[in-house]
């Protein structure tokens, strides 16, 4: 069984995807993460990040980097954002994310484009949002607790550039697919939009399961 859950910065869709993950009993990939380590390796080498071979040459990356705590930041998040854009980027993390998604007994996998271009045919598929302030709030709880200042209009500008970048490309861009269901979790707590989450999958197993 695939599970694939999309949506834009904070929106909650990798705690939703890692809950779906043990909830169901399957394994779960943050794709998010390989388009990080893609925009960190391009700034770590000097490389541009919005020239399409300097990125390219960056997606073969050694995999101990997806353990990299500079992975998390806003500023990576916008390196891969960039990164992301070019055709070339996009297709050499295809495969990989494919075979994860086609494993024997499926997956839970989260990103921008995983209910349309690398699992289109999953068995349920949810597009996760939330307002830009509450994401933004999300996203400066996250920076205090480790101990970074945040500023609350500029991590709403910085999403919102971000958004538009992901929703306005050529490739993959940011959208809800064909037969998603839409998630807004601006006004659940955690665990009200988990439960929300899981009754969604049910709902559309079931609908499966009926033909
Ligand atoms: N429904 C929610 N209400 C409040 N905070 C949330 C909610 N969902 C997620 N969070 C918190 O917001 C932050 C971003 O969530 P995350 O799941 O990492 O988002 P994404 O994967 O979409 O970037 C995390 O600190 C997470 O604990
Ligand atoms: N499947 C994916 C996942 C991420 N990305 C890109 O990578 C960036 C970082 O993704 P992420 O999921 O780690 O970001 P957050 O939503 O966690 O902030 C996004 O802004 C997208 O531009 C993508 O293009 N396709």
């Amino acid at each position: 069984m695939i599970i694939a859950v999309d949506g834009p910065a904070a929106s909650g869709k990798g705690t939703i995807a890692k809950a779906l993950a043990r909830h169901y009993g399957l394994p779960h990939l943050d794709t998010g993460l390989l388009y990080r380590a893609v925009g960190l390796s391009v700034a770590r080498t000097g490389g541009d990040p919005d020239e399409e071979k300097s990125a390219l040459a960056a997606c073969y990356f050694d995999d101990t980097l997806l353990d990299d705590p500079d992975l998390r930041t806003e500023a990576t998040g916008a390196l891969a954002s960039r990164v992301s854009v070019h055709g070339a980027v996009r297709a050499a993390l295809v495969q990989r994310q494919r075979d994860f998604a086609n494993q024997d007994g499926g997956a839970v996998l989260d990103g921008r484009d995983i209910g349309t271009v690398i699992a289109p045919d999953a068995d349920a598929k949810l597009f996760i949002t939330a307002s830009a302030r509450e994401r933004a709030r999300r996203r400066a709880l996250e920076m205090e607790s480790r101990g970074v200042a945040a500023d609350i209009e500029s991590i709403v500008a910085e999403i919102e550039a971000r958004d538009a970048r992901d929703m306005g490309r050529a490739n993959a861009p940011l959208v809800q697919a064909d037969g998603a269901d839409l998630l807004d979790t601006s006004d659940l707590a955690i665990d009200a939009a988990v439960q929300r989450a899981i009754a969604l999958v049910d709902a559309q197993l079931e609908r499966h399961r009926k033909g």
